[in-house]
């Protein structure tokens, strides 16, 4: 088999060893599964093409063993022997378009051309046929591989299926060496300076291969081979902005805070990582304590969730509430243990990978000393490329903002107010957080029944829609307090004095 023959020929002692892993795990799923409830998710990339050849090898190498056939009898050009799936979309490079369907051609591959999102792509594939492991070619450096292990079942709200990962843990170099040393053809784009590809939308060549035709004095790119630093494989992809903001004030590497916006209201989201709280086993005391404190500094907290220690849901927590806020407080999750995922999961989300950092190492080293050595020192992995710490010298160890998620370590009331009052001072010498002026607010006891009290209230609503306002009981019986809030005193004492008079005199009274 010319790929084998290849890899037997070639000197390339790392190469042989991660050649042989991968066969090993295709073989062991071909094992596990039968040819139909195995399917190849291919999508002309270079990480899928290494694949196509693994699989052709690792499929003829097994059936050479079954057989007992010698070299000749199973090298000619066999029909590829699985289902192969490719998810084509409009936004996709032609040249990866017709790299796939050439490829398909070339090596009799069976491609089935799904035109739909992965998840309803999937979706249907499963519920016709009988497919049950899905090889692809996910690496340990990509944002998606976060988690993943070389056989990973789907993520929770996934269809069912076993991910099959055999080149997980594959470096950049990796697959160049072998896509090189078994000469087999991959996708143009690779050769003009592509090192990653996604769609046309957010994939440009790889600045750090540019260069300048000394000629024509044009830019042009080096291949996708000659970069020497894998770390910066997806240089080439376009991040988009994506988080909201007050007004369109922030931007996505701090806040505004200039006076003119003094009054506006930056919103906040608070997640809480925490098996032990969701079993009910402890009280999360953090969570209402930090609601109370990014109130108390004007900002609107519009969601506070726990979430399980799981990667993939604090993934999915992150990436929603992170676009739909100005900052995300999250905690719990964050250590050495099995369970410390959060730091994982906000890299998921950020579409990044969790990479040593070294200065967060010098930290934890500086208070955990040897604990923190080898294989131990897990927190100092941090998300990459994205991560700022927040040095402040009432903390031992600074706190993590990756984008626009503040990383907060306390386990207690008395660690976060540590950590709150020192954001809370870098704030003012920085653009950490918009410093925006405090919220003031009447409260108010009626002791009217809800339905008495609706109609005055809504009444209050439309009168003053700017305002927050805001009712609850403390019992069924006792008296509903209503708060009515906003950032300017004369509006509150305005919307103060008409709710008294939509009143019934001595039915409501101020709380002073
Ligand atoms: C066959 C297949 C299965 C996938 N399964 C999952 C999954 O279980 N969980 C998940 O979060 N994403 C899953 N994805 C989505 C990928 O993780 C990722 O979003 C996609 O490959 C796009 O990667 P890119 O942004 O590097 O282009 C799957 C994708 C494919 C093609
Ligand atoms: N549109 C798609 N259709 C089928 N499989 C896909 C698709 N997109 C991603 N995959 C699967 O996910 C894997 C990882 O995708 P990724 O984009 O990281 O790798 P690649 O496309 O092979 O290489 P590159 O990183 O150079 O783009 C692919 O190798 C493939 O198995
Ligand atoms: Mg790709």
């Amino acid at each position: 088999m010319e790929i084998d023959r290849a890899i037997a020929a070639c000197d390339d002692k790392r190469l042989k060893t991660k050649y042989n892993n991968a066969v090993y795990v295709i073989q062991r799923t071909l094992a596990l599964y039968a040819i139909e409830e195995v399917a190849f998710s291919f999508n002309g990339g270079k990480d899928s093409t290494v694949l196509l050849h693994l699989l052709r090898a690792g499929y003829f190498l097994l059936k050479k063993d079954e057989k007992n056939l010698d070299e000749g009898q199973t090298d000619q050009r066999f029909r590829f022997p699985m289902r192969t799936i490719y998810f084509e979309s409009r936004s996709a490079f032609p040249e990866i378009n017709s790299f796939t369907y050439e490829t398909a051609n070339a090596y009799d591959m069976q491609l089935d051309i799904i035109r739909q999102d992965f998840k309803s792509g999937l979706d249907g594939l499963l519920k016709t046929n009988s497919i049950r492991a899905i090889i692809l070619g996910v690496r340990i450096g990509d944002p998606t591989a976060v988690g993943q292990e070389q056989f990973s079942p789907s993520s929770p709200g996934w269809p069912p299926f076993m991910r099959v990962n055999p080149i997980l843990d594959w470096s950049y170099r990796d697959v160049w060496a072998f896509l090189l040393n078994c000469k087999v053809p991959y996708c143009g784009l690779y050769d003009q300076g592509y090192t990653s590809i996604g769609s046309i939308y957010d994939t440009v060549p790889n600045a750090v291969l540019g260069i300048q035709n000394p000629s024509t004095s044009k830019d042009e790119y080096k291949p996708a081979y000659l970069l020497s630093d894998g770390r910066l494989e997806r240089a080439g992809r376009i991040k988009g902005l994506s988080h909201q903001v007050c007004g369109n004030i922030s931007s996505s590497t701090g806040l505004d805070c200039s006076e003119s916006h003094r009054n506006c209201v930056p919103s906040a989201s608070i997640i809480g990582v925490g098996d032990e709280i969701l079993f009910g086993d402890v009280e999360d005391l953090l969570g209402p304590a930090l609601c109370k404190k990014i109130h108390s500094i004007g900002w609107s907290v519009t969601q506070f969730n726990i979430i399980v220690n799981d990667i993939d849901s604090v993934a999915e927590g992150v990436e929603q509430q992170k676009s739909r806020n100005d900052m995300v407080f999250i905690y719990g999750g964050v250590g050495p243990l099995h369970s410390d995922i959060t730091l994982a999961g906000i890299a998921k989300a950020l579409g990044v990978r969790l990479a040593p950092n070294e200065e967060f190492e010098e930290y934890l080293w500086h208070i955990m000393g040897y604990q923190c050595t080898g294989d131990r020192n897990e927190m100092a992995q941090l998300p990459e490329g994205v991560t700022e710490l927040l040095h402040h010298e009432n903390l031992a160890v600074p706190l993590v903002k990756c984008e626009n998620v503040i990383i907060l370590m306390a386990t207690n009331i008395s660690e976060l107010d540590k950590e709150w009052n020192s954001l809370l001072e870098l704030a003012r010498s920085s653009r950490l957080l918009m410093l925006v002026d405090p919220f003031v607010s009447n409260s108010f006891t009626t002791t009217l029944s809800d339905v008495e009290a609706a109609q005055s209230l809504l009444a209050l609503r439309i009168d003053y829609p700017d305002l927050f306002i805001g009712c609850y009981r403390k019992s069924r019986s006792g008296p509903l307090v209503i708060t009515i809030e906003c950032k300017d005193q004369a509006r509150i004492q305005s919307a103060s004095e008409a709710l008294m008079k939509k009143f019934e005199l001595g039915t409501l009274s101020k709380i002073d």
